[in-house]
């Protein structure tokens, strides 16, 4: 019987996870039918929250997420079920009022902060893949795509960096690199270990589709 395949991606903010998910996505795009599932679009509702208050959140704690749902969703998938993704407004900090409808499919790839350092979204994945960049170039990159695309500020940036991102990222993400299977240094530049990552994930689905 055919068997869909968990690809699980964890690592730290701006460590890369979303644009290698999308690199997976389009070269499997050809021989199977691929959909990314992202964590972070399972961050609680915060709707009862002001401005102020979302401002204030902890992100970077797994508390600050729906895992439950996250992996009931995931296990609806495995069974045949379509589900009602929920997508996220990281302006807002805030879930937004859309869904997403993601039909049953050959290959999941599932991506965030806490994919492995939770052990039922852990023990979901087929291959448990860790990308693992350097704290310094993460902050750049987070500096500039969050200025760019989530509608913050230079200071407010490295205010929740120092905060937060960085402790959390040592207590939790960190150390959650131990159940990896598959260690991609430098992120989306090691075009070697994406490459070793692709030929397991194609002849995974090559036995798959016999
Ligand atoms: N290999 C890379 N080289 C340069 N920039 C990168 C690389 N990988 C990702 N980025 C950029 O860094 C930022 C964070 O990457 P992203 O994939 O969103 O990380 P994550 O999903 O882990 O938070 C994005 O703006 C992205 O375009
Ligand atoms: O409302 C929010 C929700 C999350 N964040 C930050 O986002 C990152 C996780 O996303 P990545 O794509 O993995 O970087 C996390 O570190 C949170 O701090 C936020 O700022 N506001």
């Amino acid at each position: 019987m055919k068997k869909t395949m968990v690809i699980g991606i964890a690592g730290g903010s701006a460590s890369g996870k979303t644009s290698i998910s999308r690199q997976l996505k389009e070269i499997f795009e050809d021989s199977a039918s691929v959909s990314i599932i992202r964590q972070d679009d399972y961050y609680k509702d915060q709707s009862d929250k002001t401005m102020e208050e979302r401002i204030k959140t902890n992100y970077d704690h797994p508390f600050a997420f729906d895992n439950a749902l996250l992996a009931q969703h995931i296990q609806a998938l495995l069974h045949g079920e379509m589900i009602e993704k929920p997508t996220y407004d990281f302006v807002e900090h805030n879930r937004s009022a859309l869904t997403e409808t993601i039909y049953p499919c050959d290959v999941i790839v599932l991506e965030g902060l806490f994919i492995l350092e939770d052990e039922a979204l852990r023990e979901l994945c087929d291959i448990k893949v860790f990308v693992d960049t350097d704290a310094d170039v993460r902050l750049i990159r987070r500096l500039k795509r969050d200025v760019k695309k989530r509608g913050r500020t230079l200071d407010s940036v490295i205010e929740q960096y120092s905060t937060t991102v960085r402790v959390m990222h040592e207590r939790f993400v960190e150390p959650s690199k131990r159940y990896a299977d598959i260690i991609i240094p430098e992120g989306g530049h090691n075009l070697v270990a994406i490459d070793l990552l692709i030929t397991k994930i194609s002849s995974i689905i090559k036995k798959n589709m016999v």
